[in-house]
Parts: C-alpha cells; sequence; structure tokens
C-alpha cells in the first residue's frame, strides 16, 4: 500500500525521462551496474535537458537534476528539509555506527553542532607540518623502490591510502596506524578494497533488499546488519576489526577532560566540546566511537582516491606536469631564500597551477557522484535551466511532496557546459584562470563545485582536505615524475558507492591506479 500511494500521490510522469527496464527494479540495476560513472546521468541529460524523471524500484518515480539552482534550493537553501534516502542512511550507518554520516534530522544537527568546532580554518591550518611529515614518509618509502627500479609501475592509490589513513589517524585522535610502515596493517588492510567487497557488482537480489529497507519499520532496523550476504559479512568484519583497533584509544581519549587543554587532534577537542554541552545535547560513548569511525571511513580513501585521479591526469598531461613542478620548485627556493625549509599554508595557496589541478580533478573525477535525498515537507523547487515538459510546456519550477525521492547528479553538474565553458568534458585546470565565479550560481562550499556537498550535510572535512591535498601534492610533484606504465592499462571509473578506479577486466587486481614513477629530473 505504501508504495502504491508513493506513486500515485507523487506523479512526475509530466517530466520527460527514459522509460524504467522493469517494474520491480526500475532503473536501480541500470544504475549501479553502469559501467563508469555518469554513463547514464551524462546520456539522460543530452537527451532531456537538466533536469528529468527516472523511476527506481516498484515503479517509484524520481526526480534527477543537475540544475544549479535546484543544487542550491535543495542543499542551501532547504536546512533538514532533503534528508537522506533512508537505505542510503541505513548502509552508512553499517558501515560508520551512528556517527554524523548516518545521522537525520535534529539528531544530526546535534552531532554536526559538536564537532564544527573541531573543523574550524584555524584548527586545521596547525595540522599542515602533521601533512608535510606523513607526505615525505611516503616520498622516502618510494625513493626506496623506484631508485633501485627507473620507470617502475605502482599502484599509486594503496600507497596514498595508507598515507591518508596515517594523517587521518594522527590528526583525529593523535593515534599511528603505522599503515605506511605496514605494522598492525589489519586496518588499512580491512579498508583497502572496501568498496569492491562490499558495493560493487552486488546482485540485483541484494540492491532489491536494500532498497525495501525504505519500507521496513523502525523495530527492524538494528537487524538488517546480518543480511547474509558476503558483502555485509565484510562490512561487519571491518566494523569488528575497527572497534578493536580503536575502543582501547577512545577510552584513553577520554580520560581527564581538563588534560585535553592544548591537546591539537579532532577527537580530543570533540571531547572537550561534548562536555561543554549540556548533558541532553551530549553524544553517548557509541555516538564519540561512531564519529571516529565515521573520520577515519570519510577521511582517508575519499582523499586518496581524488589525489589518485589527479596523477592519473597528470601522467596524460605531462606538460601540465611540468608546470605545476617549476612552480613548486620556485616556491621552494623562494622558502629556502627566506631561511624557512616547509612550505606555508600562504606558500600553497600561491601555487596556483596545483590548486587549479585540484579544482579541477575534484570536478572531473567527483568520489560521491551522485545523492539521494528524500523530501520532508512539500516544496517547490526553482530551476535555472527551465525543462520542456511531456506535453510540451515550459517548465521554470517543479513542485514537490513530502516523501519525493530526489537523485541529485554531482558528476553532471560539474560537467555543465554552461557552467564550466564548452569543454567541460574535458581535464583542463586552466579554466578555473578565466571562469567568473560571481556569475555563476552559487553552490557548494568550494570552487562552485558540488564535490563536498553544501549546506548543512556538506562535507565537514572539505578544508581537512583541501589541505591535506595541496601539501602531499607538493612533495610529491616536486621529487617525482608520473606517467602512464608502458603496459596498457585501461583504467575505467567504477561506481562503488564512492567512485573508485578499476582495471577494465582485471577484476583481481583488486581497486588500483597503476601509474609509472620516476625520480623527476
Ligand atoms: C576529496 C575528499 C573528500 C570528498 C570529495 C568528500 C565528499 C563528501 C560529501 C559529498 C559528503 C556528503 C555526503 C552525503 O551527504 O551523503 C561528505 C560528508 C562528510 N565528509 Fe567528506 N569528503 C572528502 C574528505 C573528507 C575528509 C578528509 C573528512 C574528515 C577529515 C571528511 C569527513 C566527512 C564527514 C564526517 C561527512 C558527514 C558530514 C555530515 O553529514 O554532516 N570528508 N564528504
Amino acid at each position: 500500500l505504501t508504495v502504491v500511494f508513493r506513486r500515485r500521490y507523487r506523479s512526475l510522469s509530466y517530466i520527460r525521462g527514459p522509460s524504467p527496464p522493469s517494474w520491480l527494479f526500475g532503473h536501480d540495476i541500470a544504475f549501479l551496474r553502469q559501467q563508469e560513472v555518469g554513463e547514464k546521468d551524462f546520456k539522460w541529460m543530452k537527451e532531456y535537458g537538466v533536469t528529468w524523471r527516472i523511476t527506481s524500484h516498484f515503479g517509484t518515480q524520481v526526480l534527477m537534476t543537475a540544475d544549479p539552482k535546484a543544487m542550491q534550493h535543495v542543499f542551501h537553501k532547504s536546512g533538514y528539509n532533503y534528508v537522506k534516502r533512508r537505505d542510503h542512511a541505513e548502509m552508512s550507518r553499517m558501515f560508520t555506527g551512528p556517527g554524523i554520516i548516518s545521522a537525520q534530522g535534529e539528531v544530526h544537527q546535534r552531532h554536526r553542532k559538536i564537532m564544527n568546532p573541531a573543523f574550524s580554518a584555524p584548527q586545521l591550518r596547525t595540522f599542515l607540518t602533521l601533512f608535510q611529515d606523513i607526505g615525505i614518509k611516503m616520498c622516502d618509502k618510494w625513493k626506496g623502490e623506484v631508485l633501485d627500479a627507473p620507470d617502475k609501475t605502482v599502484y599509486v592509490n594503496k600507497w596514498l591510502a595508507r598515507t591518508t589513513l596515517d594523517i587521518i589517524g594522527e590528526a583525529a585522535f593523535a593515534y599511528d596506524y603505522g599503515a605506511l610502515d605496514q605494522r598492525n596493517d589489519r586496518l588499512s588492510k580491512v579498508y583497502s578494497n572496501i568498496f569492491v567487497k562490499t558495493t560493487l557488482h552486488s546482485s540485483k537480489w541484494l540492491i532489491l533488499w536494500r532498497s525495501m529497507w525504505n519500507y521496513f519499520p523502525d523495530a527492524l532496523m538494528p537487524y538488517i546488519k546480518y543480511t547474509p550476504t558476503k558483502e555485509h559479512r565484510h562490512i561487519r568484519h571491518a566494523t569488528r576489526i575497527f572497534q578493536e583497533v580503536v575502543g582501547q584509544v577512545f577510552d584513553d581519549l577520554t580520560g581527564d577532560v581538563s588534560e585535553k587543554e592544548g591537546k591539537k587532534d579532532v577527537m580530543s577537542i570533540l571531547v572537550k566540546a561534548n562536555a561543554s554541552e549540556d548533558p541532553k545535547s551530549q553524544l553517548s560513548y557509541t555516538e564519540m566511537t561512531a564519529q571516529m569511525q565515521s573520520l577515519t571511513f570519510a577521511g582517508h580513501e575519499t582523499t586518496a582516491s581524488t589525489l589518485s585521479w589527479m596523477l592519473w591526469e597528470l601522467a596524460k598531461h605531462p606538460d601540465y606536469q611540468a608546470k605545476m613542478r617549476a612552480e613548486i620548485r620556485a616556491t621552494r627556493s623562494a622558502v629556502l631564500a627566506r631561511g624557512d625549509t616547509s612550505f606555508t599554508i600562504d606558500d600553497l595557496d600561491s601555487m596556483t597551477s596545483v590548486l587549479n589541478a585540484i579544482k579541477e580533478t575534484l570536478r572531473f573525477h567527483p568520489i560521491v557522484f551522485n545523492l539521494w535525498r528524500e523530501a520532508v515537507n512539500d516544496d517547490v523547487i526553482p530551476l535555472s535551466e527551465p525543462i520542456i515538459s511531456a506535453t510540451g510546456e515550459t517548465i521554470h519550477s517543479i513542485p514537490i511532496r513530502a516523501g519525493q525521492w530526489l537523485s541529485m547528479s554531482i558528476c553532471s553538474y560539474n560537467r555543465l557546459p554552461q557552467v564550466w565553458g564548452e569543454d567541460a568534458d574535458s581535464w583542463n585546470p586552466d579554466r578555473f584562470l578565466d571562469i567568473d565565479q560571481t556569475k555563476q550560481v552559487r553552490v557548494g562550499v568550494f570552487a562552485n563545485l558540488m564535490t563536498f556537498s553544501a549546506g548543512v550535510r556538506g562535507c565537514i572535512g572539505w578544508r581537512f582536505s583541501l589541505i591535506e591535498m595541496q601539501a602531499l601534492a607538493a612533495e610529491l610533484l616536486e621529487r617525482f615524475e608520473f606517467g602512464l606504465p608502458k603496459e596498457h592499462y585501461e583504467i575505467v571509473r567504477v561506481p562503488a558507492g564512492l567512485m573508485i578506479p578499476l582495471v577494465k577486466d582485471r577484476l583481481e587486481l583488486g581497486s588500483v591506479m597503476p601509474l609509472q614513477v620516476s625520480m623527476a629530473q
């Protein structure tokens, strides 16, 4: 009944869109199993305009859009009116526990209020030295490998994931995961292929089962994690290892709150912020440990993947790579000339070609490529790009009923020629030299991109990640040159929860980004 009511009450039939291949699965299978991220979105956008209708399981209609004003409305202007779809929030809960990523509405607001102070700009600037030290440690490891075997093929994403795991461990809880030293490597191992093992190529029945969580009563939800599939077994295994590894760390952290004075890691600040809250709003022990899991989960593979996509692009664009290296070396000379050894934040910000390569990679390869939302209350969504209805009328805004599902196509917004220029389908960092962002509809938290999402649920770690990427890129490109390996690997951008790199027809390698790495001249 819920399903029939959901369909009838919220008909979007007047909006054009592709016909679903089946009533039972709608476009869910086609969408989740597309060969490459964006394959469906870009095709549909070309056919129907910037906003269109798709169908989910049981014939449920979904509004899909890449429209800048619609993005701005849903993410920036509507507070908590558009919440995460329940099955998506529940998947997050399985990976990260009852922390900030899975919380909804007022509970989320409570989490965010306590976590925000730890992510302020001045606080994050203090992590720069840590990012640089761990980045240099990774470079030293590579040097050992590359000196012995020039033009060595390196799975750069694996190394970057170890580096960012060590960084998040130290920055978030002053804890050494030992990932770069491949010591106590259980956690980095369990995380290393987690998206391949839990989300990639799920059977259509598992996809349908997960969709059905949207209709289950609350009382059943704690049990869905026991779903007897290899995917869910792996999630349970990863969670168990995580809890073993960090349980003790958290108990140490929560000792005497006065001891937290002067401590700069995220959790110490959080513990202090929590202790000073009204007891009714405080986060519980389980919620606090879930924040550790959330930060580890959201805060390492994301940054590592983005850097891997950037190095891949630089391997294909050697001239741009050389331009970045020259800029980094010129800045290093200036740093040494003034008597310093390391880059400051201002030095990093002054390296425009490095910054633009990061922006362009976030635009072109958004690892979170799509966000699903459900409307809490009736609303009207404005459009900046009007669309033509199924009966030929021009539509400037779309009425939304409570319970309506939306699929916000981040990857399509990031490719709109109206926003990014006619060459939006190519990787060209120099576009950021010319773009007049005052003429764009303001969305996102950084560079008018939707890659970190926006508004009350925008990425809390975007600034952390940006400084981390700037610092690591500078250390890496100063020392190493990146090229495509001699052996041909066809890299595909596969949707597996996050967008991950796979070598076509070589699934046995897991998620890898093979690049030829040599010492830079
Ligand atoms: C390139 C790197 C990153 C990208 C592209 C990225 C992207 C995103 C996106 C799109 C969301 C919203 C997800 C949703 O609404 O379902 C998000 C949320 C989040 N991110 Fe990031 N992220 C990155 C790095 C980081 C880092 C380094 C941290 C931690 C240090 C972090 C912590 C979080 C947390 C805790 C949330 C949940 C926020 C909330 O719901 O209030 N992220 N991120």
